[in-house]
Parts: structure tokens; C-alpha cells; sequence
């Protein structure tokens, strides 16, 4: 139906990453437009989730040898390979990207791809930015976030990147400046430093990843700091291009510092904004949170004046306060079940929401971290455990001596409140965490109620639950 001119249909969905599966066999006979202005496929698949994650295993591979020489096993990097490691990357992506706008495009009667700017002209009409009008009952806004940039001199130049560009550059960088210290820089970071380019970390702060529980902030930015160099305390405050090609990343300290790095690249990851701006919200009545998202009820409604829109539904980083592809494609399956079953509407309500950072060591976390369960329930409320990787055998084995899993827990009731892990397998470890917080098992139910596979590293999360101050489950 890619020639199709008809400007109404039955759904239009803005925004081809997690808005694309929306398309159930429901909406067959049904006509469907998805809009894209950017590339089919969306943030993860492209620029996010997929392809950093494809860097970041030969990166940890890459990093192998400078561990392994403590166990015995003296291994040399011999090079590493960054034209050859992109293009088997992309050439993988660009051909499900290229294949899956084909499908919605081509090969489907009822869908249609419009590859056009879109805002809303009205609470259920768009305009695109040829001047072509869409009208629909029902619209999906699944527009998604972009990186943003502060505004200073030489933010613009051809050196400066975001996680948008920085996988395609045409060469590994000698030396790389990574502006930030949450997600988006603690990955690229050790994707950079362990491929071999000589990384230099800028963050405003003195920790990285604020956002997670003080004890993995400060465990991560020791870590960071024996790998790579870490500048803490600085903010940016102008790039030069010099005649050698690099750039010189001006940075401002406390009481008037100065300090200038040169880099051949420079990677900005500062965050991400809804792209809420670009659909123009005002025209269709939407509310919007103060940090740009959009305002959707329970059940991803889009609202007017507090009031759910009809027809109109958000889903993923443009509402969430989460911008993860996990809970982009929970809202999706919320939005899905919602369009099909009006008389039956699911409201969004999942446990806590996990992360993962697959940086070097990995990190995984859910819950509330330390600080928050202070707040939330008083110190004399909660129990609080760390363990060390390296008190159970596979930390021996591997002679760890660097990872932890912390949790927190609700003394009275004994279930698990947050869960916090640094090191090996961190993102695979804390999923079972997940599971019990999920469905309300108790800490110590969790850890006596099931065999525990001995010597496993999952036993460093049986002993935290064991160290847990907390109701005993009477299971021995
Ligand atoms: C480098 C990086 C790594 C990440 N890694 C992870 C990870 O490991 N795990 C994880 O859970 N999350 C990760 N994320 C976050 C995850 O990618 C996002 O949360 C998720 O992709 C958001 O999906 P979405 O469907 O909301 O939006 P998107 O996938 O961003 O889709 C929105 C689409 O809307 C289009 N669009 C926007 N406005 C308009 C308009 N006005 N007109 C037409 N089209 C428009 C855009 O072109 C875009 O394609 C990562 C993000 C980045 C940047
Ligand atoms: N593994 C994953 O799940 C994964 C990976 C990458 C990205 N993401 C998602 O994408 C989002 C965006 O990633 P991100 O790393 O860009 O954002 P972030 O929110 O994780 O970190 C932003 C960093 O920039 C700093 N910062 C913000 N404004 C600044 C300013 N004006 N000057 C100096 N420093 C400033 C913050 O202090 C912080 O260190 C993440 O929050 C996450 O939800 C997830």
C-alpha cells in the first residue's frame, strides 16, 4: 500500500520502534499508517539497545587479557578490529531496519510507511512536512526520545557526536572525550577503552550513574576510574577544531579552573528529550510534564486538561519516566491489549522496573536504592546487605574481588524493597531478584525455599537473602 493517498485510516502510529508492534493480526482489513521521519525500526534497533550491546561483548572480550594474567593465564590483545566489528554490526541491523520497512511498506496490503516529519493540526489530524493531512480516531504516539546537546561553541562540529553517530565513525579514535556519567557514557566508555582508543571520562559530578544506589555509584566510579581516566567536577565550556583534524574540549572546574583535553572524537551523552516539541502537543490539547512527556492515565490514555483524549494513546520514552526498551514494549503490549479490548481496558501497573548497564564490570538493578528506602520507610524499617562477590566460590574461582550484591528489604514484611548488582553477569543475576519482587516472595522464602546450584555466582544472591535481617519463613 506504499502508493496509497488516502488520508484516513484506522490507526496512525507515530514512531516505527515499539509503535511498530502494535501491528497485531487485529488491525488485518484495517488500514494502518506508521510514521517515521528517521530510520525504520527505531532508537534500539538502531542506535540504542541492539548495537550497543553488539560493541560491548568484543569490547569486554578485548578486555580479557589485562584480567587474566592474575589467574595464571597470560594472554597478549593482539589488535582489534573497529571497521570490521561496525559493518558486521550494521550490515546485521541496516538489513532488518531495511527489510522491516519493506514488510510494513510494501509487502502488506494494509499497512503504509510515511517517512515524513509529522505534528498534530488537530486532536486527531497530523500534518506531515510535505503538507500532507492524516486523520484518524485512533493515534498512537510512540515518538520516542533524542540525545541532547548542551549549547555551547563548537557543540556542531563534525567531531562531536552522540550515541546517534559515534558507532559508524570511520576509524577507532585515538583519543575519545566522553561528556556525562549516566548510562550512555559508563557504555560507551568501556566499549571505547576496551577496543583500544585512549578514553578520557568528563562528568559534572564526582560519581557516576547518581541515579543507581550509592554503594554501585561509588563501587562503578573506582572501577571507571582504573580503566580509563576519569575527570570529575568539569563541565564543558567550548570545542575548538584544531588544524590537526582532533578538537580542544575546554572544560570549566571549581573556583575558575580551566583544563583542555584534545580528542580526535568527542562523545555527548547528556540525556535524552522526549520528542514531544516536535509534534506540536498544543495543537491537539495534550498535557505535558514539565520535563517534556507526555501526561498518559494508567492505561497509556493521552490526556486534555487532565482528562483522557479519546482515541489518542503514548507509549514508551515520549511518556515514560523510564527510557528503557523493556518498558517501551510493556506499554506497547498495554496499548495493544487496550485498542483491541475497549470494554476491557488493563491499567500499567508492573513491579519495580529493572536496568541493566553493560558496562565494564556490568551492573544490574531494580527496586529502591539505599537512599530512596531510607526515605520511603525510615532507617529502623529496613535491612540492608552487601555481599561480596568474591565470599562465594565462583568469586574465588574467578579471584573477584571487585563485585557486590546489595539488598534491601522491609524488616517487618521480609520482602525484597531494592537490588543492586556490580560485577559478572550483574543483568542476567538480578532478573531472579525481579522475579521475587514481582510476585511478592519474601526474602527469606526466596533463599531457603528453592536448591541454590552449588557453586554457581547466583549463591552471592542466596547469601545476601541470608544476611537480610528479616522474618524467618520457618523453611530450613
Ligand atoms: C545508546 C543507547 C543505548 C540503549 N541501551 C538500552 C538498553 O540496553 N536497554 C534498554 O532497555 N534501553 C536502552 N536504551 C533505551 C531504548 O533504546 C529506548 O528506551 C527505546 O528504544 C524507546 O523506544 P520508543 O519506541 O519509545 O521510541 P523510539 O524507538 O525512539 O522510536 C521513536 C521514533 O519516532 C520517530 N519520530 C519522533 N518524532 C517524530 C515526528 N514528529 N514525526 C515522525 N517521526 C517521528 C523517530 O524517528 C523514532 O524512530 C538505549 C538508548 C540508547 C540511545
Ligand atoms: N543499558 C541501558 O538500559 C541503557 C543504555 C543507554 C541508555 N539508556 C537509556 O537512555 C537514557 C539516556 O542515557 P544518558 O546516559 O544520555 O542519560 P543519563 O540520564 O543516564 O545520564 C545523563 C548524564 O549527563 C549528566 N548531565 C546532564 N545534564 C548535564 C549538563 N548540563 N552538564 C553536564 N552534565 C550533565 C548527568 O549528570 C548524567 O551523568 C538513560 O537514562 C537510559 O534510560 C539505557
Amino acid at each position: 500500500m506504499g502508493t496509497d493517498t488516502t488520508s484516513s485510516f484506522d490507526l496512525i502510529i507515530i514512531g516505527s520502534g515499539s509503535g511498530n508492534s502494535l501491528v497485531t493480526p487485529y488491525w488485518d482489513g484495517r488500514r494502518v499508517a506508521i510514521i517515521d521521519a528517521g530510520v525504520f525500526g527505531g532508537t534500539c534497533l538502531n542506535v540504542g539497545c541492539i548495537p550497543t550491546k553488539m560493541f560491548a561483548y568484543p569490547a569486554s572480550l578485548a578486555a580479557v587479557p589485562a584480567e587474566s594474567g592474575r589467574l595464571g593465564v597470560d594472554l597478549e590483545l593482539g589488535s582489534t578490529d573497529w571497521a570490521g566489528i561496525r559493518d558486521r554490526i550494521f550490515s546485521r541491523i541496516d538489513a532488518i531496519s531495511a527489510g522491516g520497512f519493506r514488510y510494513r511498506d510494501q509487502e502488506l496490503d494494509h499497512t503504509t510507511v510515511i517517512t515524513e516529519e509529522s505534528r498534530f493540526t488537530g486532536t486527531h489530524q497530523l500534518a506531515t512536512a510535505s503538507g500532507r493531512i492524516l486523520e484518524s480516531e485512533t493515534i498512537v504516539v510512540a515518538a520516542g526520545s533524542r540525545p541532547v546537546r548542551p549549547d555551547v561553541p563548537g557543540i556542531d562540529l563534525p567531531q562531536v557526536h552522540t550515541s546517534d553517530s559515534i558507532m559508524r565513525l570511520p576509524k577507532l579514535p585515538e583519543t575519545l572525550v566522553v561528556l556525562g556519567g549516566g548510562f550512555i557514557a559508563a557504555e560507551f566508555a568501556a566499549v571505547f577503552s576496551g577496543l583500544g582508543s585512549s578514553v578520557v571520562q568528563v562528568n559534572r559530578s564526582s560519581q557516576l550513574l547518581r541515579t543507581h544506589d550509592e554503594t554501585i555509584s561509588e563501587r562503578f566510579t573506582e572501577l571507571a576510574s582504573r580503566q580509563w581516566r576519569l575527570e570529575t567536577g568539569w563541565t564543558l565550556s567550548r570545542i575548538e577544531e584544531a588544524e590537526s583534524g582532533w578538537v580542544a574540549v575546554h572544560l570549566e572546574g571549581p573556583e575558575g579552573a580551566t583544563m583542555v583535553i584534545d580528542a580526535e572524537a568527542v562523545l555527548v551523552a547528556q540525556g535524552r528529550t522526549p520528542n514531544t516539541d516536535r509534534l506540536d502537543p498544543a495543537s491537539a490539547g495534550l498535557d505535558v510534564h514539565g520535563d517534556g512527556r507526555l501526561v498518559v492515565d494508567e492505561y497509556q490514555r493521552l490526556l486534555s486538561g487532565g482528562v483522557p483524549v479519546p482515541g489518542l494513546w503514548a507509549l514508551g520514552d515520549i511518556s515514560s519516566e523510564h527510557q528503557l526498551k523493556h518498558v517501551a514494549n510493556h506499554d506497547q503490549r498495554i496499548v495493544s491489549h487496550n485498542l483491541e479490548h475497549p470494554d476491557d481496558l488493563r491499567a500499567n501497573t508492573l513491579g519495580p522496573v529493572p536496568s541493566a548497564v553493560f558496562t565494564r564490570p556490568q551492573i544490574g538493578s531494580a527496586g529502591l536504592t539505599e537512599a530512596q528506602a531510607v526515605a520511603e520507610y525510615g532507617r529502623e524499617r529496613i535491612s540492608v546487605k552487601v555481599q561480596e562477590y568474591g565470599d562465594v566460590a565462583y568469586g574465588w574461582a574467578m579471584e573477584d574481588t571487585t563485585g557486590l550484591c546489595k539488598l534491601i528489604a522491609d524488616r517487618q514484611s521480609g520482602q525484597l524493597i531494592g537490588a543492586h548488582l556490580i560485577g559478572h553477569e550483574a543483568p542476567n543475576l538480578i532478573q531472579l531478584l525481579v522475579q521475587a519482587m514481582s510476585f511478592g516472595v519474601d526474602a527469606h522464602t526466596l533463599a531457603r525455599g528453592q536448591y541454590w546450584i552449588h557453586p554457581a555466582l547466583s549463591e552471592v544472591v542466596e547469601n545476601a537473602l541470608l544476611g537480610l535481617e528479616v522474618p524467618d519463613s520457618g523453611l530450613v
